[in-house]
């Protein structure tokens, strides 16, 4: 299992946050990543942990005041980028342009999408994985596991019914071991979570929970 954390632009310290990503993942041996915000990257980076973007826009170097450049991110060391997220939605036709800005700056690509149906149409874009989040659960105490394990199966289904090699993560309302396990059992290769990790008084400890099952 892949766990994602996502900062957003919760008032955390994302090195803080990171550092304990990167020990709790090298004495669990679980792959563990941070998606920090774009000014935070270099030194979310720095810490040696899995950095991810938030976001890259469908764009080339070029005159695009205010956008985030894939290539840019890459070089500030991120190695993947969400796309997509329930709080940035895109059109269709700049998913598909963000993922190939992405992969045009090597930067591994997780779209997300708010149900099974939209996860099939985004499998179909070619990223590495998608990630399914009921937005009424995003933030809350009820992980999607356990709140609607259902949208987990169904969209396992619909991303192999369109490319099989496409890993299926979802996410909303993780914040325990418990949690995770659960996730897999219902066919998610791996979690998309945010404030279990971002608002916990000791990040630390929540990540330990989090991959305990897992070690
Ligand atoms: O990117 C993370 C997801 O939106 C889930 O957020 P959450 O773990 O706070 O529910």
């Amino acid at each position: 299992m892949f766990v994602l954390v996502n900062l957003k632009t919760y008032p955390c310290d994302p090195v803080e946050v990171a550092q304990a990503a990167k020990e709790v993942s090298e004495e669990s041996g679980v792959r563990i990543g941070v998606a920090a915000q774009d000014a935070d990257l270099a030194r979310v980076a720095e810490t040696g942990v899995e950095t991810w973007a938030q976001h890259v826009d469908p764009i080339e170097y070029g005159s695009n005041t205010g956008h985030t450049l894939a290539e840019t991110v890459a070089e500030a060391g991120a190695e993947g980028t969400l796309i997509n997220h329930s709080e940035n939605r895109l059109k269709l036709a700049d998913i598909d342009g963000s993922v190939q800005a992405a992969e045009r700056a090597d930067l591994e690509t997780c779209v997300c999408a708010n149900n099974p149906a939209q996860i099939g149409a985004v499998t179909a874009l070619g990223p590495d994985s998608v990630a399914v989040e009921p937005p009424e659960l995003i933030g809350g105490d009820v992980s999607v596991a356990t709140g609607d394990p259902d949208i987990v199966t169904d969209a396992v289904e619909a991303a192999e019914a369109v490319d099989e090699d496409v890993e299926v993560y979802c996410g909303a309302g993780i914040s325990t071991g418990d949690d995770v396990e659960s996730a897999g059992e219902l066919g998610a290769t791996g979690v998309l979570l945010a404030s279990g990790v971002a608002k916990a008084d000791d990040p630390r400890a929540a990540l330990e929970d989090l991959v305990e099952p897992l070690a």
